[in-house]
Protein backbone atom coordinates (compact mmCIF):
# COMPACT_ATOMS: atom_id res chain seq x y z
CA UNK A 1 0.00 0.00 0.00
CA UNK A 2 1.63 3.37 -1.22
CA UNK A 3 -0.20 6.68 0.52
CA UNK A 4 0.36 10.02 -1.29
CA UNK A 5 2.01 10.98 1.91
CA UNK A 6 5.26 8.76 0.79
CA UNK A 7 5.71 10.81 -2.58
CA UNK A 8 6.39 13.86 -0.75
CA UNK A 9 3.14 15.39 -1.96
CA UNK A 10 2.67 18.92 -0.70
CA UNK A 11 0.18 20.12 2.59
CA UNK A 12 -2.85 21.52 0.31
CA UNK A 13 -2.77 19.07 -2.25
CA UNK A 14 -2.89 15.96 0.12
CA UNK A 15 -5.69 18.02 2.31
CA UNK A 16 -7.48 18.21 -1.05
CA UNK A 17 -6.77 14.12 -1.41
CA UNK A 18 -7.95 13.83 2.19
CA UNK A 19 -11.56 15.93 1.49
CA UNK A 20 -12.07 13.24 -1.71
CA UNK A 21 -11.42 10.53 0.27
CA UNK A 22 -8.71 9.18 -1.62
CA UNK A 23 -6.50 7.05 0.89
CA UNK A 24 -4.00 5.41 -1.22
CA UNK A 25 -2.61 5.54 -4.69
CA UNK A 26 -3.63 3.44 -7.72
CA UNK A 27 -0.73 1.59 -9.04
CA UNK A 28 -0.57 4.21 -11.93
CA UNK A 29 -0.38 7.11 -9.81
CA UNK A 30 1.96 5.55 -7.42
CA UNK A 31 4.56 4.66 -10.74
CA UNK A 32 3.70 7.94 -12.63
CA UNK A 33 3.62 10.63 -9.76
CA UNK A 34 7.30 10.50 -8.51
CA UNK A 35 8.26 10.79 -12.68
CA UNK A 36 5.92 14.18 -12.98
CA UNK A 37 7.40 15.39 -10.48
CA UNK A 38 10.82 14.89 -11.59
CA UNK A 39 9.53 17.25 -14.55
CA UNK A 40 10.00 13.87 -17.11
CA UNK A 41 7.77 13.21 -20.41
CA UNK A 42 5.64 10.77 -19.61
CA UNK A 43 3.53 7.96 -21.41
CA UNK A 44 1.16 6.12 -19.12
CA UNK A 45 -1.14 3.78 -19.42
CA UNK A 46 -3.35 1.80 -17.49
CA UNK A 47 -6.47 0.31 -17.25
CA UNK A 48 -10.02 2.30 -17.14
CA UNK A 49 -11.57 3.41 -14.18
CA UNK A 50 -7.91 3.76 -12.42
CA UNK A 51 -7.50 7.28 -11.88
CA UNK A 52 -5.14 8.35 -14.31
CA UNK A 53 -6.47 11.84 -14.42
CA UNK A 54 -5.12 12.60 -10.60
CA UNK A 55 -1.69 10.35 -11.57
CA UNK A 56 -1.44 13.45 -14.13
CA UNK A 57 -3.26 16.15 -12.77
CA UNK A 58 -1.60 15.90 -9.28
CA UNK A 59 2.35 16.62 -10.36
CA UNK A 60 0.64 19.42 -12.25
CA UNK A 61 -0.74 20.94 -9.69
CA UNK A 62 2.04 20.97 -7.46
CA UNK A 63 4.45 22.79 -10.10
CA UNK A 64 1.25 25.64 -10.20
CA UNK A 65 3.04 28.71 -8.86
CA UNK A 66 0.29 30.36 -7.14
CA UNK A 67 2.26 33.89 -7.47
CA UNK A 68 2.04 33.67 -11.74
CA UNK A 69 -0.59 34.90 -12.49
CA UNK A 70 -1.39 33.14 -15.95
CA UNK A 71 -1.90 29.34 -17.47
CA UNK A 72 0.58 27.19 -16.32
CA UNK A 73 -1.23 24.10 -17.01
CA UNK A 74 -2.78 22.55 -20.04
CA UNK A 75 -4.77 19.20 -20.75
CA UNK A 76 -6.21 18.67 -24.45
CA UNK A 77 -9.16 16.02 -23.84
CA UNK A 78 -10.89 15.09 -27.14
CA UNK A 79 -14.25 15.75 -25.88
CA UNK A 80 -16.16 18.80 -24.10
CA UNK A 81 -17.87 16.34 -21.42
CA UNK A 82 -14.35 14.64 -20.72
CA UNK A 83 -13.04 18.44 -20.80
CA UNK A 84 -15.51 19.58 -18.20
CA UNK A 85 -14.97 16.21 -16.36
CA UNK A 86 -11.77 16.41 -15.90
CA UNK A 87 -11.88 20.35 -14.94
CA UNK A 88 -13.72 19.19 -11.85
CA UNK A 89 -11.62 16.66 -11.00
CA UNK A 90 -8.51 19.29 -11.30
CA UNK A 91 -10.62 21.55 -9.27
CA UNK A 92 -10.98 19.19 -6.78
CA UNK A 93 -7.49 18.17 -6.44
CA UNK A 94 -6.29 22.01 -6.51
CA UNK A 95 -9.20 23.14 -3.94
CA UNK A 96 -6.64 22.76 -0.72
CA UNK A 97 -4.10 24.77 -2.62
CA UNK A 98 -6.62 27.56 -4.45
CA UNK A 99 -5.56 26.53 -7.93
CA UNK A 100 -8.25 27.23 -10.77
CA UNK A 101 -9.07 25.11 -13.85
CA UNK A 102 -11.23 26.17 -16.50
CA UNK A 103 -12.29 24.20 -19.52
CA UNK A 104 -12.75 25.10 -22.34
CA UNK A 105 -14.56 23.57 -25.29
CA UNK A 106 -16.63 24.55 -28.34
CA UNK A 107 -20.25 25.36 -28.50
CA UNK A 108 -20.16 27.62 -25.44
CA UNK A 109 -19.41 31.68 -25.54
CA UNK A 110 -16.01 32.35 -26.48
CA UNK A 111 -16.11 35.54 -24.62
CA UNK A 112 -17.24 34.62 -21.46
CA UNK A 113 -14.03 31.79 -21.93
CA UNK A 114 -12.04 34.81 -22.97
CA UNK A 115 -12.65 36.76 -19.70
CA UNK A 116 -12.57 33.71 -17.47
CA UNK A 117 -9.05 32.59 -18.74
CA UNK A 118 -7.49 35.27 -16.98
CA UNK A 119 -8.26 34.29 -13.56
CA UNK A 120 -7.77 30.14 -14.22
CA UNK A 121 -4.16 28.52 -13.34
CA UNK A 122 -4.73 25.64 -15.53
CA UNK A 123 -7.12 25.05 -19.17
CA UNK A 124 -8.56 21.75 -20.01
CA UNK A 125 -9.61 22.26 -23.46
CA UNK A 126 -10.67 20.71 -26.49
CA UNK A 127 -8.66 20.69 -29.45
CA UNK A 128 -11.01 22.47 -32.04
CA UNK A 129 -11.46 25.65 -29.55
CA UNK A 130 -7.96 25.69 -28.36
CA UNK A 131 -6.59 26.17 -31.73
CA UNK A 132 -9.78 28.59 -32.39
CA UNK A 133 -8.04 30.69 -29.09
CA UNK A 134 -4.17 30.33 -29.99
CA UNK A 135 -4.84 31.63 -33.77
CA UNK A 136 -7.04 34.36 -32.50
CA UNK A 137 -4.44 34.84 -30.02
CA UNK A 138 -6.79 35.13 -27.08
CA UNK A 139 -5.02 32.74 -25.28
CA UNK A 140 -1.73 33.35 -23.73
CA UNK A 141 0.57 30.01 -23.05
CA UNK A 142 3.64 31.16 -22.69
CA UNK A 143 3.96 30.22 -19.04
CA UNK A 144 2.40 26.72 -19.96
CA UNK A 145 5.23 24.71 -18.42
CA UNK A 146 3.28 20.98 -18.47
CA UNK A 147 0.77 20.07 -21.53
CA UNK A 148 -1.09 16.64 -21.44
CA UNK A 149 -2.97 14.46 -23.87
CA UNK A 150 -5.60 12.57 -21.80
CA UNK A 151 -6.83 9.42 -24.41
CA UNK A 152 -4.09 10.55 -26.90
CA UNK A 153 -4.46 7.72 -29.06
CA UNK A 154 -7.63 9.24 -29.83
CA UNK A 155 -6.83 12.20 -30.42
CA UNK A 156 -3.64 10.98 -32.53
CA UNK A 157 -6.01 8.47 -34.02
CA UNK A 158 -9.11 10.71 -35.11
CA UNK A 159 -6.48 13.07 -37.64
CA UNK A 160 -5.59 15.16 -35.04
CA UNK A 161 -2.51 14.96 -35.05
CA UNK A 162 -1.58 18.12 -37.18
CA UNK A 163 -3.72 19.96 -34.79
CA UNK A 164 -1.87 18.36 -31.73
CA UNK A 165 1.18 19.60 -33.31
CA UNK A 166 0.55 22.82 -33.99
CA UNK A 167 -1.08 23.36 -30.26
CA UNK A 168 2.13 22.06 -28.47
CA UNK A 169 4.18 24.41 -31.10
CA UNK A 170 2.82 26.98 -29.21
CA UNK A 171 3.83 26.10 -25.87
CA UNK A 172 7.60 27.19 -24.50
CA UNK A 173 10.04 24.38 -26.12
CA UNK A 174 10.81 24.11 -22.25
CA UNK A 175 8.12 22.17 -21.26
CA UNK A 176 7.06 18.49 -19.82
CA UNK A 177 4.45 16.16 -22.03
CA UNK A 178 2.31 13.72 -20.50
CA UNK A 179 -0.09 11.45 -22.34
CA UNK A 180 -2.30 8.85 -20.84
CA UNK A 181 -4.84 6.56 -22.21
CA UNK A 182 -5.83 2.92 -21.40
CA UNK A 183 -4.76 1.60 -24.68
CA UNK A 184 -2.01 2.96 -26.71
CA UNK A 185 -1.71 0.67 -30.25
CA UNK A 186 2.10 0.76 -31.07
CA UNK A 187 1.83 2.84 -34.14
CA UNK A 188 0.18 5.33 -32.49
CA UNK A 189 2.71 5.49 -29.61
CA UNK A 190 5.60 5.92 -32.19
CA UNK A 191 3.85 8.88 -33.42
CA UNK A 192 3.08 10.30 -29.97
CA UNK A 193 6.95 9.71 -29.05
CA UNK A 194 7.81 12.56 -31.76
CA UNK A 195 5.90 15.16 -29.56
CA UNK A 196 8.38 14.33 -26.37
CA UNK A 197 11.57 14.14 -25.23
CA UNK A 198 12.63 11.15 -23.90
CA UNK A 199 9.12 10.07 -22.47
CA UNK A 200 9.38 7.69 -19.66
CA UNK A 201 6.80 4.72 -20.59
CA UNK A 202 4.62 3.44 -17.54
CA UNK A 203 2.78 0.78 -18.50
CA UNK A 204 1.21 -0.65 -15.57
CA UNK A 205 1.70 -4.75 -15.60
CA UNK A 206 -1.63 -6.23 -15.97
CA UNK A 207 -2.61 -9.64 -17.28
CA UNK A 208 -5.41 -8.14 -19.14
CA UNK A 209 -6.27 -4.96 -20.68
CA UNK A 210 -9.71 -4.67 -19.12
CA UNK A 211 -10.33 -4.55 -15.36
CA UNK A 212 -10.89 -7.80 -13.45
CA UNK A 213 -13.84 -6.51 -11.91
CA UNK A 214 -15.52 -6.68 -14.87
CA UNK A 215 -17.32 -9.69 -15.58
CA UNK A 216 -17.47 -9.71 -20.24
CA UNK A 217 -20.39 -11.35 -21.80
CA UNK A 218 -21.75 -11.53 -25.43
CA UNK A 219 -25.09 -13.11 -26.75
CA UNK A 220 -24.64 -14.52 -30.37
CA UNK A 221 -27.98 -13.46 -32.07
CA UNK A 222 -28.94 -12.67 -35.25
CA UNK A 223 -29.86 -8.74 -35.73
CA UNK A 224 -33.17 -8.78 -36.00
CA UNK A 225 -33.84 -10.64 -32.41
CA UNK A 226 -31.20 -7.88 -31.10
CA UNK A 227 -33.46 -5.70 -29.74
CA UNK A 228 -36.05 -7.77 -27.99
CA UNK A 229 -32.80 -9.13 -26.14
CA UNK A 230 -31.83 -6.07 -25.08
CA UNK A 231 -34.71 -5.58 -23.42
CA UNK A 232 -35.06 -8.68 -21.83
CA UNK A 233 -31.05 -8.38 -20.64
CA UNK A 234 -32.57 -4.90 -18.71
CA UNK A 235 -35.77 -7.00 -17.27
CA UNK A 236 -33.17 -9.48 -15.96
CA UNK A 237 -30.33 -7.58 -14.91
CA UNK A 238 -32.56 -4.75 -14.10
CA UNK A 239 -29.17 -2.06 -13.87
CA UNK A 240 -28.75 0.44 -11.23
CA UNK A 241 -27.68 2.71 -14.21
CA UNK A 242 -26.95 1.09 -17.65
CA UNK A 243 -24.74 2.58 -21.25
CA UNK A 244 -26.17 0.92 -24.16
CA UNK A 245 -23.76 1.43 -27.07
CA UNK A 246 -24.94 1.63 -30.95
CA UNK A 247 -22.85 1.93 -34.10
CA UNK A 248 -24.61 5.40 -35.51
CA UNK A 249 -25.99 7.80 -34.50
CA UNK A 250 -29.79 7.13 -36.08
CA UNK A 251 -28.99 3.71 -34.28
CA UNK A 252 -28.71 6.04 -31.47
CA UNK A 253 -32.12 7.39 -31.63
CA UNK A 254 -34.07 4.64 -32.60
CA UNK A 255 -33.06 2.34 -29.84
CA UNK A 256 -33.61 5.01 -27.29
CA UNK A 257 -37.26 5.98 -28.61
CA UNK A 258 -37.55 1.91 -28.90
CA UNK A 259 -36.72 1.26 -25.09
CA UNK A 260 -38.55 4.35 -24.27
CA UNK A 261 -41.84 3.30 -25.91
CA UNK A 262 -41.33 -0.41 -24.57
CA UNK A 263 -41.08 1.71 -20.60
CA UNK A 264 -37.98 1.73 -20.18
CA UNK A 265 -36.48 5.42 -19.20
CA UNK A 266 -33.64 5.74 -22.05
CA UNK A 267 -32.29 8.59 -23.77
CA UNK A 268 -29.54 8.86 -26.42
CA UNK A 269 -26.34 10.92 -27.17
CA UNK A 270 -24.44 11.75 -30.09
CA UNK A 271 -22.58 14.49 -31.67
CA UNK A 272 -25.63 15.54 -33.64
CA UNK A 273 -27.18 16.79 -30.95
CA UNK A 274 -26.63 20.32 -29.28
CA UNK A 275 -24.37 21.27 -26.66
CA UNK A 276 -26.69 21.82 -24.52
CA UNK A 277 -29.26 18.73 -24.81
CA UNK A 278 -25.62 16.65 -24.96
CA UNK A 279 -25.16 17.73 -21.07
CA UNK A 280 -28.87 17.63 -19.85
CA UNK A 281 -28.97 14.16 -20.96
CA UNK A 282 -26.01 13.30 -19.25
CA UNK A 283 -26.33 15.53 -15.85
CA UNK A 284 -29.88 13.80 -15.99
CA UNK A 285 -28.22 10.53 -16.19
CA UNK A 286 -25.49 11.29 -13.59
CA UNK A 287 -28.83 11.83 -11.15
CA UNK A 288 -30.15 9.03 -11.99
CA UNK A 289 -33.17 10.54 -13.52
CA UNK A 290 -32.35 8.38 -16.52
CA UNK A 291 -31.54 5.04 -16.02
CA UNK A 292 -30.14 3.87 -19.79
CA UNK A 293 -28.12 6.34 -21.45
CA UNK A 294 -28.29 5.08 -25.21
CA UNK A 295 -24.77 6.46 -26.98
CA UNK A 296 -21.88 6.20 -29.85
CA UNK A 297 -18.33 6.27 -29.13
CA UNK A 298 -19.25 9.93 -27.52
CA UNK A 299 -19.96 8.21 -24.25
CA UNK A 300 -17.01 6.01 -24.80
CA UNK A 301 -13.71 7.39 -23.25
CA UNK A 302 -12.81 8.94 -19.48
CA UNK A 303 -16.50 9.42 -18.83
CA UNK A 304 -16.26 8.41 -15.17
CA UNK A 305 -19.83 7.97 -13.87
CA UNK A 306 -19.58 5.18 -11.06
CA UNK A 307 -22.91 3.90 -10.38
CA UNK A 308 -22.83 2.52 -14.30
CA UNK A 309 -23.37 -1.22 -13.47
CA UNK A 310 -23.94 -2.49 -17.25
CA UNK A 311 -22.69 -2.15 -20.13
CA UNK A 312 -24.42 -3.08 -23.31
CA UNK A 313 -22.62 -3.51 -27.08
CA UNK A 314 -25.99 -3.45 -28.75
CA UNK A 315 -23.76 -3.04 -31.79
CA UNK A 316 -19.81 -4.60 -31.31
CA UNK A 317 -17.23 -2.34 -31.97
CA UNK A 318 -14.93 -1.50 -34.79
CA UNK A 319 -12.10 -1.40 -33.41
CA UNK A 320 -11.18 -3.61 -30.18
CA UNK A 321 -9.63 -0.30 -28.34
CA UNK A 322 -12.62 1.39 -28.48
CA UNK A 323 -14.55 -2.07 -26.92
CA UNK A 324 -11.96 -1.69 -24.12
CA UNK A 325 -13.19 1.54 -23.56
CA UNK A 326 -16.84 1.38 -23.65
CA UNK A 327 -16.95 -1.54 -21.10
CA UNK A 328 -14.64 0.57 -18.96
CA UNK A 329 -17.81 2.87 -18.23
CA UNK A 330 -18.81 0.32 -15.61
CA UNK A 331 -16.28 -0.90 -12.93
CA UNK A 332 -14.71 2.06 -12.12
CA UNK A 333 -12.72 2.87 -9.12
CA UNK A 334 -12.47 -1.27 -8.08
CA UNK A 335 -16.43 -1.53 -8.16
CA UNK A 336 -18.07 -4.27 -9.92
CA UNK A 337 -19.63 -3.76 -13.64
CA UNK A 338 -20.81 -6.10 -16.30
CA UNK A 339 -20.32 -5.89 -20.18
CA UNK A 340 -22.63 -7.84 -22.54
CA UNK A 341 -21.92 -7.55 -26.09
CA UNK A 342 -24.39 -8.41 -29.21
CA UNK A 343 -22.49 -10.79 -32.12
CA UNK A 344 -24.45 -11.71 -34.92
CA UNK A 345 -23.21 -14.66 -36.42
CA UNK A 346 -21.14 -12.67 -38.97
CA UNK A 347 -19.40 -10.87 -36.28
CA UNK A 348 -17.60 -13.62 -34.49
CA UNK A 349 -14.31 -12.51 -36.07
CA UNK A 350 -14.72 -9.21 -34.52
CA UNK A 351 -14.70 -10.86 -30.86
CA UNK A 352 -12.08 -13.14 -31.26
CA UNK A 353 -9.90 -9.95 -32.35
CA UNK A 354 -11.14 -8.01 -29.26
CA UNK A 355 -10.45 -11.11 -27.20
CA UNK A 356 -6.89 -10.87 -28.71
CA UNK A 357 -5.99 -7.66 -27.80
CA UNK A 358 -7.54 -7.80 -24.61
CA UNK A 359 -6.10 -11.25 -23.33
CA UNK A 360 -9.41 -12.31 -21.43
CA UNK A 361 -12.40 -14.51 -23.03
CA UNK A 362 -15.67 -12.76 -23.32
CA UNK A 363 -18.35 -15.40 -21.81
CA UNK A 364 -20.93 -16.60 -23.65
CA UNK A 365 -24.59 -15.71 -22.06
CA UNK A 366 -27.91 -17.52 -23.69
CA UNK A 367 -30.02 -15.21 -25.28
CA UNK A 368 -32.87 -14.67 -22.22
CA UNK A 369 -36.37 -16.18 -23.49
CA UNK A 370 -39.36 -13.35 -22.93
CA UNK A 371 -40.22 -15.90 -19.97
CA UNK A 372 -37.09 -15.53 -17.99
CA UNK A 373 -37.71 -11.29 -18.62
CA UNK A 374 -41.18 -11.54 -17.46
CA UNK A 375 -39.34 -13.56 -14.39
CA UNK A 376 -37.11 -10.88 -13.86
CA UNK A 377 -39.48 -8.36 -13.95
CA UNK A 378 -41.52 -10.03 -11.57
CA UNK A 379 -38.45 -10.23 -9.43
CA UNK A 380 -38.13 -6.76 -9.48
CA UNK A 381 -41.45 -5.97 -8.54
CA UNK A 382 -41.04 -7.98 -5.80
CA UNK A 383 -37.87 -6.56 -4.27
CA UNK A 384 -39.30 -3.17 -4.43
CA UNK A 385 -42.77 -4.10 -2.67
CA UNK A 386 -40.87 -5.81 0.18
CA UNK A 387 -38.27 -2.79 0.21
CA UNK A 388 -41.76 -0.55 1.00
CA UNK A 389 -43.59 -2.50 3.12
CA UNK A 390 -39.90 -2.75 5.61
CA UNK A 391 -39.59 1.04 4.66
CA UNK A 392 -42.48 2.87 4.06
CA UNK A 393 -44.92 4.55 6.33
CA UNK A 394 -48.20 2.68 5.20
CA UNK A 395 -50.98 3.75 7.82
CA UNK A 396 -52.84 5.92 5.14
CA UNK A 397 -53.44 2.43 2.98
CA UNK A 398 -54.45 0.42 5.89
CA UNK A 399 -58.12 0.90 5.45
CA UNK A 400 -57.91 0.41 1.99
CA UNK A 401 -56.11 -2.48 2.28
CA UNK A 402 -58.11 -3.92 4.86
CA UNK A 403 -61.49 -3.50 2.79
CA UNK A 404 -59.97 -5.21 -0.20
CA UNK A 405 -59.11 -8.04 2.20
CA UNK A 406 -62.30 -8.78 2.95
CA UNK A 407 -64.25 -9.28 -0.70
CA UNK A 408 -60.99 -11.01 -2.15
CA UNK A 409 -58.09 -13.47 -1.60
CA UNK A 410 -55.01 -11.68 -0.05
CA UNK A 411 -52.72 -14.00 -3.04
CA UNK A 412 -54.87 -12.46 -5.66
CA UNK A 413 -54.08 -9.28 -4.46
CA UNK A 414 -50.72 -9.27 -4.47
CA UNK A 415 -50.25 -10.51 -7.60
CA UNK A 416 -52.56 -7.82 -8.81
CA UNK A 417 -50.50 -5.39 -7.25
CA UNK A 418 -47.24 -6.89 -8.83
CA UNK A 419 -48.92 -7.38 -12.08
CA UNK A 420 -49.62 -3.28 -12.17
CA UNK A 421 -45.88 -2.71 -11.06
CA UNK A 422 -44.80 -5.08 -14.23
CA UNK A 423 -44.98 -4.26 -18.01
CA UNK A 424 -45.93 -6.31 -20.86
CA UNK A 425 -43.15 -5.37 -23.21
CA UNK A 426 -43.62 -7.40 -26.32
CA UNK A 427 -46.90 -5.98 -26.68
CA UNK A 428 -44.97 -2.48 -28.33
CA UNK A 429 -43.52 -3.75 -31.11
CA UNK A 430 -40.24 -1.78 -32.23
CA UNK A 431 -38.88 -2.05 -35.51
CA UNK A 432 -34.90 -0.65 -36.29
CA UNK A 433 -33.48 0.47 -39.52
CA UNK A 434 -31.25 -2.11 -40.59
CA UNK A 435 -27.81 -1.68 -40.19
CA UNK A 436 -24.38 -3.59 -42.59
CA UNK A 437 -22.78 -6.32 -40.00
CA UNK A 438 -18.61 -5.37 -38.81
CA UNK A 439 -16.47 -6.21 -40.66
CA UNK A 440 -13.11 -6.86 -39.67
CA UNK A 441 -11.43 -5.11 -42.42
CA UNK A 442 -13.91 -1.97 -43.14
CA UNK A 443 -13.70 1.06 -40.72
CA UNK A 444 -17.60 2.60 -39.91
CA UNK A 445 -17.47 4.68 -37.13
CA UNK A 446 -19.05 7.50 -35.66
CA UNK A 447 -16.47 10.67 -35.96
CA UNK A 448 -18.50 12.84 -34.01
CA UNK A 449 -17.85 14.13 -30.90
CA UNK A 450 -17.50 12.17 -27.85
CA UNK A 451 -18.06 11.22 -24.30
CA UNK A 452 -18.90 13.49 -21.35
CA UNK A 453 -19.69 12.57 -17.28
CA UNK A 454 -19.58 13.99 -14.23
CA UNK A 455 -19.36 12.84 -10.62
CA UNK A 456 -20.63 13.45 -7.15
CA UNK A 457 -17.88 13.37 -4.51
CA UNK A 458 -17.60 12.70 -0.63
CA UNK A 459 -16.77 8.70 1.01
CA UNK A 460 -13.79 7.49 1.87
CA UNK A 461 -12.05 5.81 -1.19
CA UNK A 462 -9.45 3.00 -0.69
CA UNK A 463 -8.59 1.12 -3.90
CA UNK A 464 -8.21 -2.06 -1.87
CA UNK A 465 -10.48 -2.55 0.26
CA UNK A 466 -13.31 -5.24 -1.53
CA UNK A 467 -16.44 -3.65 -2.23
CA UNK A 468 -18.69 -5.86 -4.52
CA UNK A 469 -21.93 -4.74 -4.39
CA UNK A 470 -23.74 -2.54 -6.95
CA UNK A 471 -24.02 1.20 -5.39
CA UNK A 472 -27.71 2.73 -6.44
CA UNK A 473 -26.50 5.87 -4.62
CA UNK A 474 -27.09 8.13 -6.99
CA UNK A 475 -25.32 11.47 -5.52
CA UNK A 476 -22.17 9.73 -4.81
CA UNK A 477 -22.24 9.91 -0.76
CA UNK A 478 -21.74 6.72 1.23
CA UNK A 479 -18.72 5.38 3.12
CA UNK A 480 -16.18 3.73 1.88
CA UNK A 481 -15.19 2.97 -1.85
CA UNK A 482 -13.09 0.42 -2.98
CA UNK A 483 -11.27 -0.29 -5.32
CA UNK A 484 -9.56 -4.31 -6.25
CA UNK A 485 -6.50 -3.63 -7.75
CA UNK A 486 -4.97 -6.88 -6.79
CA UNK A 487 -2.28 -8.49 -8.37
CA UNK A 488 -1.39 -6.10 -11.19
CA UNK A 489 1.47 -3.67 -9.74
N1 LIG B 1 -6.33 6.98 -5.28
C1 LIG B 1 -7.65 6.91 -5.45
N2 LIG B 1 -8.45 6.40 -4.50
C2 LIG B 1 -9.78 6.30 -4.69
N3 LIG B 1 -10.42 6.72 -5.80
C3 LIG B 1 -9.69 7.24 -6.78
C4 LIG B 1 -8.27 7.36 -6.67
N4 LIG B 1 -7.79 7.92 -7.80
C5 LIG B 1 -8.86 8.14 -8.61
N5 LIG B 1 -10.01 7.74 -8.00
C6 LIG B 1 -11.37 7.82 -8.56
O1 LIG B 1 -11.48 6.77 -9.50
C7 LIG B 1 -12.38 7.13 -10.54
C8 LIG B 1 -11.75 6.86 -11.91
O2 LIG B 1 -10.66 7.74 -12.14
P1 LIG B 1 -10.31 8.34 -13.57
O3 LIG B 1 -11.53 8.88 -14.22
O4 LIG B 1 -9.14 9.21 -13.40
O5 LIG B 1 -9.90 6.98 -14.33
P2 LIG B 1 -9.10 6.80 -15.69
O6 LIG B 1 -7.97 5.89 -15.38
O7 LIG B 1 -8.78 8.11 -16.28
O8 LIG B 1 -10.16 6.00 -16.58
P3 LIG B 1 -10.44 6.11 -18.18
O9 LIG B 1 -9.40 5.25 -18.85
O10 LIG B 1 -11.81 5.52 -18.34
O11 LIG B 1 -10.36 7.53 -18.56
C9 LIG B 1 -12.70 8.59 -10.34
O12 LIG B 1 -13.99 8.69 -9.77
C10 LIG B 1 -11.64 9.06 -9.39
O13 LIG B 1 -12.07 10.15 -8.59
MG1 LIG C 1 -9.38 9.15 -17.94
Amino acid sequence: MTTFQSLGLSKPILKSLDTMGFEETTPIQEQTIPLGLEGKDVIGQAQTGTGKTAAFGIPMLEKIDKQVKAVQGLVIAPTRELAIQVAEEMNRLGKGKGVRCLPIYGGSNMERQIRALKSNDIVVATPGRLLDHIRRKTIKLQDVHTAVLDEADEMLNMGFIEDIRDILKALPEERQTLLFSATMPKQIRDIATTLMKNPEEVKVKAKEMTVENIEQFFVEIPEKHKFDTLTRLLDIHDPALAIVFGRTKRRVDEVADGLQARGFSAEGIHGDLTQGKRMSTLNKFKRGRIEILVATDVAARGLDISEVSHVYNFDIPQDPESYVHRIGRTGRAGRKGESISFVTPREKDQLMLIEKLTKKKVERLKVPSSEEAARGQQKVAVEKLTEMVQNNDLKNYKQAANELLEQNESTDLIAAALKMMTKERSEVPVRLSSVQPISVKGAQRDKGNKKGGYRGGGGKRNFNSKNKSRNRNFNGKGGKRGYQNKGRS
